[in-house]
């Protein structure tokens, strides 16, 4: 009997419609990741990226279509439980717990393991991404902005997802930071953790992916490996 399900993607998002009231701000779009899979999201300001991915967590409804994860439908399941299923989000904005610091906001990422596994993995995560472990007693809002990043994705990465997805994670970084931004994303797929990254700067992230996707007002205008995408977007300037 062959194994299906290895080829079975990991994320199956089909013909999602989003719209908040009158507004529609996703209208109709598939992607897949599979399992281990980077994967780019790009497109314009407003193109429908953050909404896509709000959608996929479960943080706004679908208002049509499907999303499934490991061939199990989860439309309509709440936020909280998909993330007990293995999706997580590093937000728009980083969303670090500002007065807090770096190593409470991982624990509160660490949160749904067995209270016994908890510091095993925070201390996991000290090891695999050391400017953390340097910045473990700082608080976090005294971090600049790529070190928050790197904050929101250990938070994130706490209880050991098997989909990430990253809220523009390059936003505003200086490109010392763009570096240190991609290392850190670099060790979450070294891990084997499957990367849905909704991107404007494309070329970062699509320097990360295998494959990716062009969002156009709502809806998947191109889609394509990462090299054919990276011409696509240079070609239409999201770079
Ligand atoms: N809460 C909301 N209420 C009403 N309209 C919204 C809301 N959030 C987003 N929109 C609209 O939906 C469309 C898609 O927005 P979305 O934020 O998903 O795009 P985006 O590609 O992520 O853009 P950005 O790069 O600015 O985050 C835009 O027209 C936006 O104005």
């Amino acid at each position: 009997m062959t194994d299906t399900r290895r080829d079975e993607e990991l994320l199956a998002v089909r013909d999602l419609v989003v719209n908040y009231g009158p507004i529609r701000a996703v209208s109709g779009v598939s992607i897949g990741v599979h399992r281990g899979e980077t994967v780019v999201l790009c497109g314009a300001n407003g193109a429908g990226k953050s909404t896509t991915i709000k959608a996929i967590m479960g943080s706004v409804p679908a208002s049509s279509g499907s999303v499934h994860l490991d061939g199990q439908p989860i439309t309509t399941v709440s936020a909280a439980l998909r993330a007990r299923r293995g999706i997580r989000l590093s937000p728009e904005g980083r969303q670090v717990f500002a007065t807090m610091t770096v190593e409470e906001n991982i624990r509160i990422g660490a949160h749904q393991l067995k209270a016994t596994d908890r510091n095993t993995r925070v201390e996991e995560l000290f090891d695999t991404f050391p400017l953390l472990a340097e910045r473990r007693r700082s608080r976090a809002g005294d971090l600049s902005g790529g070190q928050q990043q790197i904050v929101a994705m250990g938070r994130a990465m706490a209880s050991r997802p098997r989909l990430l997805l990253l809220d523009e994670p390059f936003l505003g970084l200086a490109p010392i930071w763009i570096a240190s931004v991609s290392d850190a994303i670099r060790t979450v797929q070294a891990a084997g953790t499957a990367l849905l990254i909704s991107e404007q700067m494309a070329r970062p992230a699509l320097e990360l992916a295998d494959r990716g996707y062009v969002l156009k007002h709502g809806s998947i205008a191109r889609r394509g490996t990462a090299d054919e995408v990276r011409s696509m977007a240079l070609a239409e300037e999201y770079v």
